[in-house]
């Protein structure tokens, strides 16, 4: 399903992550690794939004020969959101929803089940940490994408919206066959979403050894 080859992605001249040869099957992911080990670097670089050098394909569409193809299938949530304050949520998800070829009224049931019709009308500069983040949820699992990348999505929100997220992965993954790949520094609860672990360290990814879920 993903497949990374001939990875390279720097900072200026600081080497931040070096990936020969990775492939990883569908499923469901949690990526784990201390600060600053190159966690977001790769999922911003998975998400066409980081350039690097090498190749990284989905489906075997490759975000360099066919990028419009490529960003299609994949969405992207950030650990910490920022959009222009003076849209609404309203707004953001008609935006989102027309870029994704979303489904019509798809957002509904993620509305209702995190709480947040009460407050999509309004503009998202008045938004909590949490209420915006809840919004850039919603955002990555509009359309039919088939892969979504969740950068840190258990910071912030509430222990009732993360069991709600739960139902959302597990949901998505079984109508459409999703894969997700989360980052997160927090336990992902395992009887209730079981998720294969990878491992980021020494700048590159690895399948973790201890690594006994079944996505
Ligand atoms: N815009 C940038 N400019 C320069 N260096 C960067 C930039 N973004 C990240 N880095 C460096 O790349 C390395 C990986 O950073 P990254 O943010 O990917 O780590 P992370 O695993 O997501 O960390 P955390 O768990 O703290 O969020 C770090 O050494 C960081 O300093």
């Amino acid at each position: 399903m993903l497949h990374i080859v001939n990875f390279k992605k720097s900072y200026g001249n600081q080497p931040a992550l070096s990936i020969p040869d990775f492939a990883i099957h569908a499923g469901i992911y949690w990526i784990k690794g201390v600060n600053g080990s190159g966690k977001s670097t790769l999922l911003k670089s998975i998400a066409g939004i980081l350039a690097f050098n090498g190749d990284i394909l989905l489906n075997d569409v490759s975000i360099k020969k066919k990028p419009v193809e490529y960003r299609k299938l994949v969405n992207f949530a950030e650990a910490e959101p920022l959009f222009p304050e003076f849209l609404t949520g309203r707004e953001l998800i008609d935006l989102f929803a027309t870029a994704k070829d979303a489904p019509a009224g798809q957002e509904l049931p993620y509305l209702e089940s995190m709480g947040m019709a009460g407050y999509v009308h309004k503009p998202v500069g008045t938004y909590s940490s949490g209420m915006l983040k809840k919004i850039s949820l919603l955002l990555a699992f509009l359309g039919k994408p088939q892969f979504i990348l969740l950068d840190e999505p258990l910071i912030t929100i509430d222990t009732a919206a993360l069991e709600v997220l739960y139902g959302w992965i597990t949901e998505h993954r079984q109508q459409y066959g999703t894969s997700f790949l989360l980052s997160s520094h927090q336990v992902l609860n395992a009887d209730i979403m079981p998720a294969r672990i990878l491992q980021i360290e020494n700048q590159t990814i690895s399948t973790a050894l201890t690594d006994e879920a079944a996505a």
